[in-house]
């Protein structure tokens, strides 16, 4: 892509002809590692992915989706969704919100924006309440974070603080919830010696309660208002270490899915419902797992579930998570500012080469990911550029399954509706997200990791004959790593065991490189992969 100055403009590529539909795929989760067993990618078949490896260097090669080259703090950040579709969708790096808000926290500058002083406006008299993922993953939050938002809070002013966890084990390992609560109980501790009244008040497992994404199931959202708004869940405890040890009792358990619960004093009240005149701050810097809790915090009409009681409260995010809706109002940081993505240059590009052609941009994915190529794509913003030069179509995913029962998930649902807007030579660009290998691989499940990796190759290969057939130009490529490597590994990448002697898997993403992929009729001699991306390897 390339422009001059202020104009959107687009400038003729040197080679590529116009006029040539464009598919693109981003197969979700499709990163490139050595081939072993845990390898799904390696063992699935994947016909269609190996042709295209073959047109190494040329044709196919490695970008690199996780740490600086995609905005991340540190190399040790592994890639995500959100920052993969950002660059790809951008075309352009940049900071990224985990690293904005270590700045914003190293720097102290948090604590004077006007986000911070809207919420201290309530510390006098209310409770700062603090909701958000209790992980180091690092993908929507980090404790670290976590940990100087409190001390902060609590040397300007919170004299009350209530932490509601979500607890992760999709980011990083299962059974690491313990762990993190630990920590933040013995912080919350120190801050008790101090003369600060803080508690833990509310938790629960991250899918199972509040952080759904794409309006897939409010449900998960209404169980998290429960707890952390009513007080109310099927499960009270004393002490949130305990209760996270006990509910992990139940064979079935894992922290992803840990049932919602409250904290209670020694009469049996909730230490921590969200009242009239609190301050509530959702400490999570990703956004699309937040955009619904903050629409129930934040909008005075809502009508997805019954809030019984909508607290007069202060609400602000870490970042404001939608730039087009401007949700939430109040953040502590201001999130990047995604500015003149390739969405937007297409339609302000949008030459109609025959007057059939109506619509420029094509896009699809299911539920699950559907804001990846929206959204994300867009620089975190929701809606069309120009609803008449791009049509968006969204199918729905399966709601409460876990995705390794289904691991072909929506794969050719998708294909077919990308397929369909190519023959219908109604379109310029066909963009679609395939979830499988990441939704899949975030089970933990390796056999349905490998089925779901079928899936998605098969559903590529749809597309590439759709794109053969009206002689124009694919590109697949991923937005990070997840199935090409399912366990947790030494520093010489060998498998580690737990103490049961089990192999320990890995549901998160990957520090690995993704694979970038150009090809098909209406591709120019001489065009190759690496002046299509600005993170090739
Ligand atoms: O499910 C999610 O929220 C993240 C992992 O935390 O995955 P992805 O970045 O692929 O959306």
């Amino acid at each position: 892509m390339c422009s001059s100055g202020n104009s959107w403009k687009l400038e003729d590529h040197p080679k590529l002809r116009k006029g040539k539909i464009i598919g693109l795929v981003v197969l979700d989760g499709w990163g490139e590692a050595d081939p072993d067993k845990y390898n799904c990618i390696h063992v699935a078949e994947t016909p269609t992915m190996d042709s295209l490896k073959k047109g190494a260097p040329d044709r196919w090669r490695l970008i690199r989706a996780h740490g600086t080259a995609v905005g991340l703090p540190t190399e040790d950040d592994m890639g995500n969704s959100e920052v993969g579709h950002n660059a790809l969708g951008a075309g352009r790096i940049y900071a990224q919100g985990a690293k904005l808000v270590d700045l914003a926290l190293a720097s102290g500058k948090i604590y004077e924006g006007k986000g911070f002083r809207y919420i201290q406006q309530c510390f006098d008299k209310g409770t700062l309440h603090l909701i958000g993922l209790l992980s180091d993953g690092g993908v929507h939050s980090r404790l670290d974070q976590l940990q100087f938002l409190l001390k902060g809070a609590s040397e300007h002013g919170a004299k009350r603080i209530r932490v509601h966890i979500l607890t992760d084990g999709r980011d990083v390992l299962d059974g690491s919830s313990v762990g993190f609560v630990e920590k933040l109980e013995s912080d919350l501790a120190k801050l008790r010696e101090k003369g600060v009244d803080a508690q833990i008040a509310s938790g629960g497992g991250r899918m199972y309660v509040t952080m759904d994404r794409y309006e897939n199931d409010w449900g998960v959202v209404k169980r998290g208002w429960d707890a952390q708004v009513l007080g109310q869940a099927p499960h009270k405890f004393q002490n949130a270490v305990e209760a996270v040890k006990k509910l992990r009792e139940d064979p079935n358990a894992n922290d992803q899915y840990l049932p919602p619960f409250v904290i209670v004093d020694e009469n049996g009240n909730a230490v921590g419902p969200i009242v009239d005149g609190d301050a509530v701050v959702t400490f999570n810097f990703r956004a699309d797992r937040m955009v619904m809790l903050a629409k129930a915090l934040e909008n005075e009409d809502f009508d997805k579930f019954d809030r019984v009681r909508f607290p007069r409260i202060h609400y602000a995010g870490m970042l404001q998570y939608d730039g087009e809706l401007k949700l939430p109002s109040h953040y502590l940081v201001s999130p990047p500012e995604i500015e003149r993505t390739s969405g937007e240059y297409l339609v302000h590009n949008g030459v109609r080469t025959f007057a059939c052609r109506l619509i420029h941009i094509f896009l699809c994915s299911e539920t699950v990911k559907f804001g990846h190529v929206t959204f994300f794509w867009n620089g975190n913003r929701s809606g069309y550029f120009n609803s008449e030069m791009e049509e968006y179509v969204e199918i729905p995913s399966d709601v409460g399954i876990t995705f390794n029962v289904q691991p072909k998930m929506k794969a050719l649902e998708i294909a077919e509706k990308a397929r369909d807007a190519i023959l219908s030579e109604n379109f310029h660009q066909v963009r679609i997200n395939l979830p499988n290998g990441d939704m899949v691989g975030h089970t933990g499940d390796i056999e349905a990791t490998i089925e779901a990796c079928k899936a998605a190759d098969q559903a590529v290969k749809i597309m590439i004959d759709a794109i053969e057939q009206v002689g124009g130009i694919y590109v697949i490529t991923a937005d990070h790593g997840n199935a090409e490597d399912m366990v947790k590994r030494d520093k010489k990448g060998q498998p580690l065991f737990d103490k049961n002697g089990n192999i320990q898997i890995l549901t998160s993403h990957t520090l690995h490189p993704v694979p970038i992929a150009i090809g098909g009729p209406g591709l120019a001699e001489g065009v190759n992969s690496a002046r299509i991306c600005p993170m090739v390897v």
